[in-house]
């Protein structure tokens, strides 16, 4: 019966990690494009009927950083698993007492003004070198880092590039007729979510 509870009670957290997630990031990413209309035309290096494959993200350095950004902006993963101290320690000079709950704050590395140009704007040139080329950023930490960093990272990844670029590819999103305002507040919960929102996808 032990062990039973323990994989359910661990699955259940499993299904939430595996799935609120994308979809929560999938949200905000229709969202910011409906915010950001110039964003939507993305590169044209592909066939409308060409299906994207995740290995196609090299060909596409710019739908990459937007899906970048998309990531480090909408910051779902603003603190990440609670860990417990498990001995006294000392971190840059701060005593942390053993069994002190210790929460990451992504949230400060994701808008660390040190490491973004411009932390508080959505900027897919974070992610881009004046040539065009992808790079990446070290303060980039929404699947946080170490023993724990998320066990999906690569998954999350291939879906999100995928999802993305072939929704973009088939599809313009517009606000639906007589809605103006966009709200980009987030609902605080396990992780950040947009508000429920409605838009107009139109095939190109
Ligand atoms: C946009 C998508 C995702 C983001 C931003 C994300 C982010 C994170 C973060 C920040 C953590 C906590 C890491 C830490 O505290 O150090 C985590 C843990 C975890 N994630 Fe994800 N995740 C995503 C998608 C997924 C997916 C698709 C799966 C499953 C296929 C998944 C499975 C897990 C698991 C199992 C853990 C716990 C790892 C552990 O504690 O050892 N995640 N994720």
């Amino acid at each position: 019966g032990k062990v039973i509870k323990v994989a359910l009670g661990g699955g259940g957290n499993l299904w939430h990690a595996c799935t609120e997630t994308t979809t929560a990031t999938l949200y905000w990413a229709l969202l910011y494009m409906v915010q950001y209309p110039d964003i939507q035309e993305l590169e044209t290096v592909l066939e409308p009927s060409q299906v994207i494959y995740y290995k196609d993200r090299k060909n596409l350095p710019y739908t990459n950083a937007v899906i970048h950004e998309i990531l480090r902006y909408s910051n779902i993963t603003a603190v990440g698993t609670p860990r417990q101290c498990v001995k006294d320690a000392t971190v840059l000079g701060y005593r942390i007492e053993k069994g002190t709950i210790v929460l990451p704050n992504l949230h400060s590395v994701v808008y660390d003004p040190e490491y973004w140009e411009t932390p508080w704007k959505f900027n897919p040139n974070h992610f881009l070198d004046s040539d065009g080329n992808f790079v990446n950023n070290e303060a980039f930490l929404p699947f946080s880092a170490g023993h724990r960093v998320c066990l999906g990272e690569q998954i999350a990844r291939t879906e999100l590039f995928i999802f993305f670029a072939n929704l973009l590819r088939a599809f313009t999103f517009q606000l639906p007729d007589g809605v103006k305002k966009i709200n980009l507040g987030y609902i605080l919960g396990a992780i950040l979510k947009p508000h429920p929102y409605r838009l107009h996808a139109i095939r190109r």
